[in-house]
């Protein structure tokens, strides 16, 4: 053991027992608490009779302030336990200019000596923390909120403790970040994704602590780590701003169950509360007042790979670009300046004149037109009281109250919607039967000129939006996100992983309609092996892809002489994979019939089909679709039917693509018709030649 080995071990020793101590005056502190709390129960209980109100209140509050203080006690004692696996993964030793060298130990959270008021670790999101992301040795900065501290790091160290013992140190090497990176990606994959902390890249940290950006968009490459990066955004963003933004005022829309739990974990283990989340036809349905039955984008992608019928693949382009948000708009023109088809209106023996009436409909030109009318009405009853000189009669008000809604040509959102087709002169692009459900690529719009006609208040709480998967998204669907939610957003994705191409938003796309994002891309990708890159770079080339230099087998393309042996195979691969030390193992297929075929042929016990209506995400073998995976990593994947029958369209190619990078490790294709033409520059990896 060299001296620094020592040092650091006895320092952590030390800091073991502090944290040990810390735990214990904590402890004390909570039963100290729950004994007042008792207590005071017991006191007010005995004289509650003698006590009047303004007694009850201050008792009451005294209770809430008393329950509060334990609360966080209990809450600082997880977080000390927890540091006391792991106090810290980094140190730098940094010399402000014009004071001492001090060393900087940075953790998942801080710890103050309270005895000694002393900052012994560092949150990682603490401003200090931001330089051990930011810079190598030599001069360095970090910007507080009151300036800006200029210095010099003179060492940097990473270290690894696991259940309080130390693994390893690394020391004031320039490449320690690669090293630690490889070793952390290397591994074996849980079921959760787990947090980064300790290997955060430099443009990474750029995105999580941006402050700035009212709306940041995140394009980045399968792998990137936006998903990741996401969430450590909000943690920072609720340690920034944790006088003014909780939990509970952040909104993930994410796009299902399986991939909210898959998610689920990273925030708790960064000492964060649980975070709302809402799937986006959740929204839909809650903005629509559940008024309306619809498809879900499953199914819209499920018919499309089914079935791709041209009139429904036109009419999804056409709501899918941003001429149609174009036009809606022209619409609600047309529509304020020319449906109130007001006439003269007679109130007994007194006439209300036309410009009067389209005046104040004008004057209310902010308010939505549907929610106008009672407003015209008052003003108009106002006008015949003036011109009367008496009041108005009940009969009269309700005359009123009906005329002026009639004098406007549509009252349901529907009929205006179906209206617009027929302003476009293309009311085939509507399809509408009252029995059936409103197709995926209607329901934003609908939403949009609910919004504008009859104006809708909701989620007025969230200070801070996440949308995930960004690519899935209209631009009728950023309309109607954008009017709802005012707050700053995080919206990430990757136009290459579409599993629509007929709907795909670009970072482009989606600034058109917030114009004042901020875009970061990024280039690099951490999940795969370099083998496993270079194959999906094949299926969908793009030249920006920068890898991480990992490597593993190469990934294989079995072709078997039919069907049933094909799945025979794959039973093999599973078996495989069962008695070797990974965790997690992706069957993943184009259509659910697919999986479920491969389900059902498997009946391996322990294997699980995921559909869309699953909610968790658990390790072990799953067998899903390449919509359901998106978002999600394996160890290994193997994609069964590669086939020229199977995956044939671009939208099959954008399936084939995302199933193929959902792989860290190990990836192998498999079919028994002949390969599909998206593998044909794979052929030489055929395990068995074509
Ligand atoms: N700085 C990092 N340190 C360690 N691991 C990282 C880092 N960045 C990303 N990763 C890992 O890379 C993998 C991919 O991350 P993530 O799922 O966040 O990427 P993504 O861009 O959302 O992927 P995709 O769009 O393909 O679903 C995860 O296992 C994540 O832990």
């Amino acid at each position: 053991m060299n001296v620094t080995e020592q040092a650091e071990r006895a320092y952590l020793e030390e800091i073991k027992e502090r944290l040990t101590l810390a735990i214990k005056r904590g402890d004390d502190a909570v039963k100290q608490f729950s004994n007042e709390l008792r207590e005071k129960k017991q006191y007010i209980h005995e004289h509650q009779s003698s006590m009047d109100d303004a007694d009850m209140v201050a008792a009451d509050q005294s209770i809430n302030r008393m329950a509060f203080t334990g609360e966080a006690a209990v809450a600082r004692r997880r977080r000390l336990l927890k540091l006391g696996q792991s106090p810290y993964f980094g140190r730098l030793d940094f010399t402000p200019q014009g004071k001492p060298e001090a060393a900087v130990y940075i953790g998942i959270y801080s710890f103050l000596d309270e005895q000694q008021r002393q900052n012994l670790i560092y949150d990682w999101r603490a401003p200090i923390s931001s330089m051990f992301y930011d810079y190598e040795l030599g001069e360095a900065a970090y910007t507080t909120p009151s300036g800006t501290i200029q210095g010099t790091i003179g060492r940097k160290r990473q270290y690894k403790i696991r259940d309080g013992r130390l693994e390893f140190i690394l020391e004031n090497d320039v490449n320690i970040h690669d090293d630690v990176l490889q070793r952390e990606l290397a591994k074996s994959s849980d079921d959760k994704l787990k947090n980064i902390v300790a290997t955060i890249q430099r443009d990474q940290n750029a995105v999580i602590r941006n402050e700035t950006a009212p709306v940041m968009v995140i394009q980045g490459v399968a792998g990137s780590g936006k998903t990741s990066i996401a969430l450590h955004r909000i943690a920072f963003l609720l340690y920034r701003y944790r006088e003014t933004i909780a939990a509970k005022d952040i909104l993930i829309i994410s796009p299902n169950k399986v991939f909210a739990d898959y998610i689920s974990n990273v925030l708790p283990e960064l000492g964060e509360e649980y975070i709302p989340e809402l799937g986006m036809e959740e929204l839909a349905a809650d903005l629509l007042d559940r008024q309306y039955a619809f498809q879900t984008f499953f199914e819209q992608v499920a018919a499309l790979l089914e079935n791709p019928d041209p009139a429904f693949v036109e009419r999804i382009r056409f709501k899918s670009s941003g001429e149609f948000l174009r036009q809606l708009n022209q619409y609600l023109l047309h529509v304020e300046n020319n449906y109130f088809t007001y006439s003269e209106l007679r109130v007994g023996k007194t006439v209300v004149p036309l410009p009067v009436i389209l005046a104040k409909f004008k004057t209310y030109h902010r308010v939505p037109v549907l929610k106008r009318f009672a407003l015209v009405a008052q003003e108009v009853r106002d006008y015949v009281r003036g011109a009367t000189g008496r009041k108005l009669t009940g009969p009269e008000k309700a005359t009123i109250g009906e005329a002026i809604p009639r004098m406007f040509k549509f009252h349901q959102v529907l009929d205006l919607y179906q209206d617009f087709y027929r302003w476009l002169g293309r009311p085939e692009l509507f399809r509408y039967d009252h029995r059936r459900s409103l197709e995926y690529a209607d329901v934003f719009a609908l939403i949009y000129l609910r919004l504008r006609l009859e104006g809708i208040s909701a989620y007025e709480q969230v200070k801070h939006l996440v949308v995930d998967e960004m690519q899935d998204y209209t631009p009728m669907q950023y309309a109607v996100l954008a009017r709802v939610f005012s707050c700053r957003k995080t919206i990430l994705g990757d136009v290459s992983q579409t599993v629509n191409p007929y709907s795909a938003s670009s970072a482009e796309t989606i600034e058109r309609v917030f114009p004042q994002a901020e875009v970061v891309k990024l280039f690099r990708s951490y999940r795969s092996t370099l083998e496993i890159t270079a194959f999906a770079q094949r299926i969908t080339p793009n030249p920006d892809l920068i890898p991480l230099e990992r490597h593993g087998p190469e990934p294989l393309v079995v072709r078997f002489d039919n069907q049933a042996e094909e799945l025979q195979g794959i039973q093999q691969l599973v078996a495989t994979f069962q008695s070797d030390g990974n965790q997690s193992l992706g069957i993943i297929c184009k259509t659910l019939r697919q999986a479920t075929e491969v389900h059902q042929a498997l009946q391996a016990p322990g294997v699980q089909l995921l559909t869309a209506e699953s909610t968790t995400f658990t390790e072990g073998v799953i067998i899903t679709t390449a919509h359901l995976a998106k978002g999600l990593e394996f160890d290994e994947v193997i994609v069964p039917f590669a086939d020229a029958r199977t995956y044939r369209t671009e939208v099959d190619r954008g399936m084939l693509y995302i199933a193929c990078t959902r792989a860290m490790h190990r990836l192998t294709l498999t079919h028994s018709r002949p390969v599909t033409a998206f593998l044909a520059t794979h052929a030489g990896n055929d395990a068995r030649g074509e």
